[in-house]
């Protein structure tokens, strides 16, 4: 559509060009000739609307840049606030999103599940309130930087080569203010939505979301809203297709511990602290290969294998240079971070930990408890349950649609390789699609340099566009397959 109205407004141009340059040549050979006056004043009439028309039609395109320049500007401001942990500034976030609320007339509030971790709750009211409403999820917080490491502060929210750089830039303030700018641009165009479309920004998603998202997805406010679908934050793809998912492993955090017999540095001995934890690693990395080579091998997805990465070694005896150097220590320990696809056995994996990883055997503990999340919801056959990515799901259906409206390609669906909110929308048996529109873009998620390139960011914004008006006119009281029965 949009690819029509552009072609016809380029004739449109085309046509009023070819009138205006007739108007100036006939004026120009009237002046020559002196011909009658009425020939005259006709000329002269088209080429003054000719005029008129190249007038509007910078003005407007001017006007259009200076949009997207402030678009990216709010961008900027609201990344401009640093919210990483351990000390996130979430009242100065939630003034920031209430205030935007507020410039497009959205009902706003700032709901405390947990005293100092607002939760700011949107809504755009649709006709019918009576139908399943749109969430669309944001969170507020990011994760830390090591400052010195980046090429501009991290929350400068500086331009380079059209880039921005700035924590957070992909994960996830991007995805918050493209709703709200995607908002924006439908409010402008008169869209008026059937359904009720709420936008949330959550805290605290990257330590866990215990005290947001999940205290959201099971409070009565949340019941009130009668939510249908929920879009979650995705990951960039390198090239140009959007990537989308449709479920997510779990995080299982290891811990293992190995004590053995202390002893001389110089000694050889068996049942030593970091030879028993050696022994559990090397078959960690054994492990981890075969999954790794599963992947390499193009047979299974990065959402589809255990992952399993060392991410914490602790062991020896300090000493004001470092490190006692002829002392064997009694006990060693390394954390692991695990993540479970949904459709992994579990229980192998529980008896691998215990019985390869951690055995008592070798003198080994392990912890798992609070660490180790539940996958998903179960059905009663005891399948988890995952967001269908078929024609069963119609707002897959019409995301999928919405995007090739906007002239977007889409990635075969995933499974996300690490955590997000959704999987708490979708432990109450919602639907939740996963998507941050990032196309032709590296995946700097918790990396140093995180950026994203403004066109990018501009694009995603007509891409939601697309994707909001869908999801929002969406009228499945009008569903014809259901007239008939
Ligand atoms: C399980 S809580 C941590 C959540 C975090 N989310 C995104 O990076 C993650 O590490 O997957
Ligand atoms: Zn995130
Ligand atoms: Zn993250």
């Amino acid at each position: 559509m949009n690819r029509v109205l552009k072609l016809l407004n380029q004739v449109d141009h085309i046509l009023f060009g070819v009138k205006g340059i007739l108007g100036v040549c006939k004026l120009v050979d009237m002046m020559i000739r002196k011909r009658d006056f009425d020939q005259y004043l006709y000329s002269a009439l088209v080429l003054v609307v000719f005029l008129n028309h190249i007038d509007k039609t910078v003005t407007s395109s001017v006007s259009n840049v200076v949009d997207d320049e402030e678009s990216i500007s709010r961008f900027q401001h609201y990344l401009k606030i640093n919210t990483a942990h351990p000390n996130p500034k979430y009242y100065e976030a939630a003034d920031f999103i209430i205030s935007q609320a507020k410039s497009l007339s959205l009902e706003s509030q700032s709901i405390e599940f947990v005293q100092g971790k607002p939760l700011v709750l949107l809504k755009w009211p649709g006709k019918d309130s009576t139908l399943q409403s749109i969430l669309l999820n944001s969170h507020t917080d990011v994760v830390p930087v090591e400052d010195t490491k980046w090429v501009h502060p991290p929350f400068d929210a500086r331009v380079q080569n059209g880039n921005v750089y700035a924590r957070g830039s992909q994960d996830m303030k991007c995805v918050g203010l493209q709703y709200l700018e995607a908002i924006r641009k439908l409010k402008h165009s008169g869209f008026k939505p059937l359904r009720d479309v709420y936008l949330s920004f959550v805290p605290d998603e990257e330590i866990g979301g215990h005290d947001g998202a999940a205290k959201f997805a099971n409070s009565e406010v949340f019941d009130k809203m009668n939510v249908g679908i929920v879009l979650d934050e995705g990951l960039p793809s390198i090239n140009d297709k959007y990537r989308v998912f449709y479920a997510e492993r779990s995080p299982w955090w290891l811990l293992i511990k190995s004590t053995g017999a202390p002893g001389h540095g110089a000694k050889l001995y068996d049942n030593t602290a970091l030879e028993n934890l050696f022994k559990s690693i090397e078959s960690i990395r054994r492990f981890r290969g075969a999954q790794f080579d599963l992947v390499k091998a193009g047979l299974m997805a990065e959402g589809e294998v255990v992952s399993v990465n060392m991410v914490a070694l602790k062991a020896g005896t300090p000493s004001p240079t470092g490190f006692v150097m002829n002392l064997q220590p009694s006990e060693a320990e390394a954390a692991f971070d695990i993540r479970v696809p949904p459709t992994a056995d579990q229980a192998s994996l529980e008896r691998r930990i215990a019985e390869e990883w951690a055995p008592t055997s070798r003198n080994m503990t392990f912890e798992l408890g609070q660490f180790k999340q539940k996958v998903s919801a179960y059905d009663k056959f005891g399948q988890p349950v995952l967001t269908a990515t078929d024609e069963s799901n119609h707002w897959w259906s019409l995301l999928e649609g919405a995007i090739t409206e906007a002239n977007g390609k889409l990635e075969n669906p995933e499974i996300f390789p690490a955590s997000t909110d959704a999987r708490y929308f979708r432990d109450r048996g919602l639907p939740a699609i996963g998507f941050s529109p990032m196309a032709n873009t590296p995946i700097l998620l918790h990396d140093h340099n995180e950026f994203l390139n403004k066109d990018e960011y501009l694009r995603g914004i007509e891409i939601y566009e697309s994707i909001i008006k869908a999801y929002a006119s969406f009228d499945d009281t009008k569903d014809s397959s259901k007239d008939e029965l």
